[in-house]
């Protein structure tokens, strides 16, 4: 049985579990439970801290694992990104209180309070900068108005947080984080049925988050207008309509862009112009 690590608890246990689910894999149905095996993929999943994720994976007791970036950077863990996971996305960034600091540069010598003690040491060794690391468990943004530190370095999703604090940001996020299926070599082990399985599954709900089916009608003299605007990612699919010179296209198009491409199609003449969600997809 392939052996997969999920986060338990916090914001990534939820989508984690949705988007196993999207992909046809059996959940636990009580948050209390610890494992849950799907025996019909031959799959089991163990509910673990994210934070915990990597080193489980690392050590090779686990075989693969959901977590965050900024996770697995901080554990130090040799574990590898495999795959982006497109949810739980956040930046990891420097605050302080307006004008404490201007630069980055000015972390130097000052107290700085995260619960990501991993990933400031590295970028500080890395930047060439000396400052005292206060390590804390959370709620860090309280850290300067309590007077434990001059500086944090935190999650920042929406800021709510920070502006609730008085803090602002300094400079550009230490990194980028969001979802990502981890495993201690830096492939899949596409041998394993299971695993290959896997990989494909949840690029399919990935593709299926990320585009809609498209579908439209337009004068075939319009075609080659159109289907520039509709390239699909292999090629448009295109049907004879029963009405003389027109025909039907269909393509799959980036839901972000999907808007768009409709008042330019519909610009350019094309008519029945439908959106449809993909569930899921092999391409
Ligand atoms: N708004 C957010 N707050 C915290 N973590 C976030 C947020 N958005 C995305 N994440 C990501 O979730 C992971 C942290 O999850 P974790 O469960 O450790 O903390 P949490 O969600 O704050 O829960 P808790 O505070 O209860 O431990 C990190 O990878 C982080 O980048
Ligand atoms: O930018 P925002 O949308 O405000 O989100 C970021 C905040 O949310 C998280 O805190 P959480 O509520 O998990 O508490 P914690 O600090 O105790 O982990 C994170 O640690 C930040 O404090
Ligand atoms: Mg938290």
């Amino acid at each position: 049985m392939l052996r997969i690590a999920v986060p338990n608890k916090g914001t990534l246990s939820q989508p984690a579990s949705q988007m196993l689910r999207d992909a046809g894999y059996r959940q636990r149905t009580d948050a209390k439970d610890l494992a849950c095996a799907d025996e019909v993929n031959d799959v089991e999943f163990f509910y673990l801290r994210p934070r915990d994720i990597a080193t489980y994976v690392a050590s090779g007791d686990l075989d693969l694992g959901i977590t965050g970036r900024d996770l697995l950077v901080d554990s130090g863990s040799p574990a590898h990104e495999l795959l982006d996971l497109g949810f739980g996305g956040a930046t990891f960034r420097w605050a302080a209180r307006p004008e404490a600091i201007g630069a980055v540069a000015d972390v130097a010598g000052r107290r700085i309070a995260t619960a990501y003690p991993g990933v400031v040491e590295r970028y500080l060794a890395e930047a060439g900068v000396k400052a005292e690391v206060v390590r804390l468990d959370g709620a860090v943004e309280n850290a300067v108005r309590l007077g434990v530190a001059d500086v944090i370095a935190d999650v920042v999703e929406t800021g709510a947080t920070l502006r609730q604090a008085g803090l602002v940001t300094v400079g550009e996020p230490l990194m980028r984080s969001s979802a990502i299926l981890i495993g201690r070599e830096p492939d899949v082990d596409l041998g394993s049925r299971q695993a290959a399985q896997l990989l494909r599954r949840l690029n399919g709900v990935l593709v299926a988050r990320r585009y809609v089916m498209l579908a439209y009608d337009v004068r075939a003299d319009l075609l080659d207008q159109a289907t520039a605007l509709t390239p699909g990612i292999e090629s448009p699919t295109v049907s004879p309509l029963h009405r003389e010179g027109w025909v039907a296209v269909q393509a799959m198009v980036l839901r972000a862009d999907v808007h768009r491409v409709m008042d330019e199609l519909y610009d350019l003449g094309a008519r029945a112009i439908l959106v449809t969600d993909i569930h899921n997809c092999r391409l």
